[in-house]
């Protein structure tokens, strides 16, 4: 076994419309070490939510798994049957979706709903339940008092530690981060972010982390995929993407957003219009580093559009 605990392969999904199908992800490969960290970058829309989902089986109608492979320490997680699927998420694999201090359900204290956790997946009393609950709020420094809470009585960035606790509750190997911070301010984020580095630390999961900040990604993540209208243009260790991009997309996106250290440089945005034609797959163009090739009449338009 390559000590993979996530490997997709060729995955393809559509969403069938009235009028047309899109291909929100097409035939995209990856896969994601024990402990490691994984980020997915791209823009709004692209596809990175798609993946998350497919990964925890939650696509519905009008999405569809056209084509591909998931596994998940070597299970074939697409063939899993309703009591596979149940035992599957948060045991084994476990997300935190965009928004999800918002989800906390606003007539139970956070005591009640991190211990719904405990009876519901391992069948333990409601006093081990909440003695657990207990534990996980240490885990993400915040007092026990707290359990007595509801939702509304906690900032945005507590609420956003309570459900990244939940999410750990069960010790899955593999922790879905898609967007974790997007509605924090960006004391708050650095601090969350610090938070599920040293929970990883602790607890030595894997992670695929969602983001479209760049400079979030390069600082958490191990390896990188910079993904574009469905489709991976580079992928790599982040920081080779960070330092060397190849794409000129990652370039693009890489100026699109402030750093949070270092000096002050302007930023470049991607003008309206200007769009890739055909992206190829992926071609190895250094050990361990992946991009896709660029038409000569894209990397024209592209050097032009960078330089203006
Ligand atoms: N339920 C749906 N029906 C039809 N098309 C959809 C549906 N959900 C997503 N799509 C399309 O699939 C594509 C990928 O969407 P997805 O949400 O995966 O992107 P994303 O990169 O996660 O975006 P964001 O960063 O905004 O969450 C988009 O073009 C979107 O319009």
């Amino acid at each position: 076994m390559s000590g993979s605990v996530l490997e997709v392969r060729d995955l393809v999904v559509t969403y069938t419309g009235d009028v047309r199908t899109t291909t929100a992800v097409d035939h995209v490969s990856f896969s994601i070490g024990e402990r490691e960290i994984f980020g997915l970058a791209g823009e709004s829309g692209c596809g990175k939510s798609t993946i998350a989902n497919a990964v925890m089986r939650l696509l519905t109608y009008p999405a569809r798994i056209d084509a591909g492979s998931i596994s998940f320490g070597g299970q074939d997680v697409l063939g899993l049957s309703a009591a596979e699927l149940r035992r599957f998420r948060w045991s084994q694999v476990a997300m935190v979706f965009q928004s999800a201090m918002n989800s906390l359900n606003p007539v139970l204290t956070i005591g009640e709903q991190m211990g719904d956790i405990f009876t519901e997946h391992t069948g333990c009393t409601r006093r081990s339940a909440r003695a657990q609950a207990g534990e996980l709020l240490d885990l993400v420094q915040i007092d026990r008092s707290r359990l007595r809470s509801y939702p509304h009585q906690l900032s945005g960035g507590m609420r956003q530690r309570v459900v990244i606790a939940m999410a750990v509750a069960l010790r899955p190997r593999l922790l879905i981060l898609d967007e974790p911070t997007t509605a924090l301010d960006v004391v708050v984020q650095q601090e969350i972010m610090a938070q599920i580095a040293q929970l990883q630390a602790e607890l030595g999961f894997s992670v695929l982390f969602i983001t479209h900040d760049m400079s979030l990604m390069v600082e958490l993540s191990d390896q990188m995929a910079v993904m574009y209208a469905g489709r991976f243009v580079e992928q790599g260790p982040s920081a080779a993407l960070m330092h060397h991009p190849v794409h000129p997309y990652t370039r693009a996106l890489m100026n699109a957003f402030p750093p949070l250290t270092g000096p002050r440089v302007p930023l470049a945005g991607l003008a309206e219009g200007v769009r890739f034609r055909d992206i190829g797959d992926l071609a190895e163009v250094a050990p361990g580093r992946w991009a896709a090739p660029l038409s000569d009449a894209d990397r024209v338009r592209f050097e032009k559009e960078m330089s203006a």
